[in-house]
């Protein structure tokens, strides 16, 4: 059964080499974790006491200022943060899609980037060369993809990476917005294998500051701030909670149509 469970989780940062004195004075801004200033070592508090349970079907979307602890919170149920204090349990196979970019190769070709970029999302080689056609493809790369990754633009990266994270077949899909931040042509184009790909994952976390990929994506949601829990949600309730006013509000209509049925007004 996929699943994560995680119980009164906590994740800490002591921060060595900063200045205690003049965080002594505890100006805190809108943005940004709770730092803690008790110890000697300032520590700063990205998650507290987080009691979460999510499973197969569920698609959770994360939404909260800058620093709030949203991409912390994805690498707790990632498995890469351990809980400094409280428990995460993960059941099934996590692929991590924080940075478009980790698991490129500058070296390599973007052909052998592909297989590289797939293993490391846990797909087999032999799953890869398969998918590799239909990746060339989507990219539009042509002979680029026989040259080293180091000759591409950042858009033609961008176009390789979002290419092989929508051919996968994760159990546990944790995305971090990065993947909302390619320019709105390609989005456009990469947008129905991205549903695609959510469809196919047994379970979806995914934060962003984009209401309309939040919309088409999630159905429930999880407001953070401060490294807290603030709200969890239907994906309506929350964004209206959040942002003030409903998300429908200022969806374009070209979202509005493509949702159709609009998935987040039946969320639970
Ligand atoms: N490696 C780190 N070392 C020290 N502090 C960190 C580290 N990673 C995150 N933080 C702090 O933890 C808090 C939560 O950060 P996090 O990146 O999880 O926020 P976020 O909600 O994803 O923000 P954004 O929307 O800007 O991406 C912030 O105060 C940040 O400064």
């Amino acid at each position: 059964m996929i699943s994560i469970d995680v119980w009164n989780a906590s994740v800490d940062f002591p921060i060595f080499d900063a200045k205690t004195r003049s965080l002594k004075k505890k100006v805190l801004g809108k943005v940004g974790g709770k730092i803690g200033t008790d110890s000697k070592v300032p520590v700063i508090e990205a998650l507290h006491d987080i009691t979460l349970s999510v499973k197969d079907g569920d698609r959770v979307g994360l939404v909260g200022h800058n620093g709030a602890g949203k991409s912390t919170l994805l690498r707790l149920l990632s498995g890469i943060y351990e809980p400094t204090r409280g428990t995460a349990r993960i059941n099934g196979r996590v692929a991590p899609v924080f940075d478009l970019g980790v698991g490129m190769d500058q070296e390599i070709s973007g052909y052998e980037n592909i297989i590289i970029r797939g293993l490391y999302l846990g797909m087999s080689r032999k799953q890869m060369e398969k998918r590799i056609d239909d990746i060339a493809d989507f990219t539009e790369l042509g002979d680029y993809l026989s040259m080293p990754l180091r000759t591409y633009s950042t858009g033609m990266r961008v176009r390789l990476a979002l290419g092989v994270v929508t051919s996968i077949d994760p159990e546990i899909l944790l995305l971090d917005e990065g993947i909302g931040a390619v320019d709105a042509a390609f989005l456009n184009k990469a947008r129905d294998r991205l549903v695609d790909l959510v469809r196919r994952s047994g379970l979806l976390v995914f934060a962003s500051h984009q209401d309309d990929l939040l919309l088409e994506l999630c159905t429930s949601a999880i407001w953070m701030d401060e490294g807290r829990m603030k709200m969890h949600g239907s994906l309506r309730e929350v964004l209206t909670a959040y942002k003030g006013k409903d998300p429908f509000e200022n969806v374009s209509k070209e979202t509005l149509e493509r949702l159709g049925e609009a998935p987040a007004m039946s969320g639970d």
